[in-house]
């Protein structure tokens, strides 16, 4: 899968996704009146979901010749109940429909048979009287490693039989990533640095035509000497990198995080483009996503140029 997200970001020469972190305060006024006209306390969650599917469907249909991928926060369709879990199935599966490669961001995390049941749920299927069914269509998922090798290995397996991959926290781009992850163990290095050296052992057999694994890492884009520096310890990682836009870094903060061949990273962006409306003082929210998303395509490659690190322009066979 990591193959099949790094040709699609070569195809279009960015190496971004749009995160749909579509909170339902988010909508425009206007856009939520249409929907929410008579709405009672019975149907508000199911039209709200609606709604929020409509945008997100518009969004993805502005973007979907300019990015490779979506990111889908799952914990924004959660607080919806059910009519929320709806909504991110469909919009999980209306992304790939439009050809775009889609990464559930669920954060998950637990053991052995546990953690074979969320793999199951997000990147394989469940077989159900001999018949298999697909829970969630994710092409990558994020997950949280600190159960260690028991916690990781169901997801690992999932990937390798169903071609699918995922994202291990590594470096997070919150203000306090730094508690935990920036401390020292015995041998000097410190958590995250474990942390991505286990990524990089736990992915080594899932490496791909360009050198990078199907099990890759977050790097937060707010701390740009970090993800220079586990680009050159972490050779075959490749990252999801948050932190763009609303988080405060911009291009010339994450091309550490790239290689010479201006690869290595799928950068995130969620609310600058959701609410790029708003910056840009027009009700056309899918028109101003665009023109954010092309904005910042321009940023990242103008960054990895005078980085002296432009994209190849040719997909490896
Ligand atoms: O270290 C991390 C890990 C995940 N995230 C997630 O990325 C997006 C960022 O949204 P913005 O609106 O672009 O700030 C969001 O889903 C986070 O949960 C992160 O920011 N940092």
């Amino acid at each position: 899968m990591i193959d099949r997200l790094i040709d699609a970001i070569i195809e279009k020469q960015n190496p971004t996704a749009v995160g749909l972190d579509t909170k339902y305060d988010y909508l425009p006024e206007d856009f939520r009146k249409a929907l929410m006209a008579g709405v009672t306390k019975a149907d508000v969650a199911e039209r709200a979901a609606k709604a929020v599917f409509n945008f997100n469907r518009e969004i993805i249909d502005a973007v979907c010749d300019i990015v490779p991928a979506v990111k889908v926060q799952v914990a924004y369709y959660e607080m919806a109940g059910l009519p929320g879990m709806r909504c991110f199935y469909d919009t999980l599966a209306y992304a790939r429909h439009r050809g775009l490669v889609t990464i559930a961001d669920i954060k998950r995390n637990d053991i052995g048979a546990t953690a074979q049941a969320y793999a199951a749920a997000y990147l394989g299927s469940m077989s159900i009287e001999g018949k298999a069914v697909e829970a969630f269509p994710a092409d990558f998922v994020t997950v949280n490693g600190y159960l260690g090798t028991d916690g990781i290995k169901p997801f690992a397996d999932a990937c390798r039989e169903n071609d699918r991959g995922a994202f291990i926290l590594v470096k997070t781009s919150n203000p306090s990533s730094g508690e935990l992850q920036d401390l020292k163990v015995e041998d000097g290095r410190t958590i995250y640095e474990v942390m991505g050296d286990q990524v990089c052992q736990w992915g080594g057999e899932l490496t791909g035509k360009y050198g990078y694994s199907d099990l890759g890492a977050v790097v937060g884009a707010t701390y740009p000497e970090q993800g220079e520096a586990l680009r050159k310890r972490l050779k075959s990682v490749f990252f999801l990198i948050p932190g763009y836009g609303a988080q405060g870094a911009g291009g010339k903060e994450l091309v550490g995080c790239f290689d010479e061949r201006g690869l290595g990273g799928v950068v995130n962006a969620s609310r600058s483009i959701l609410c790029a409306y708003k910056k840009q003082d027009t009700t056309d929210f899918a028109l101003a996503a665009k023109r954010e998303a092309e904005r910042m395509k321009a940023d990242i490659a103008q960054a990895l140029e005078q980085a002296g690190k432009p994209m190849i322009t040719e997909c490896a066979k």
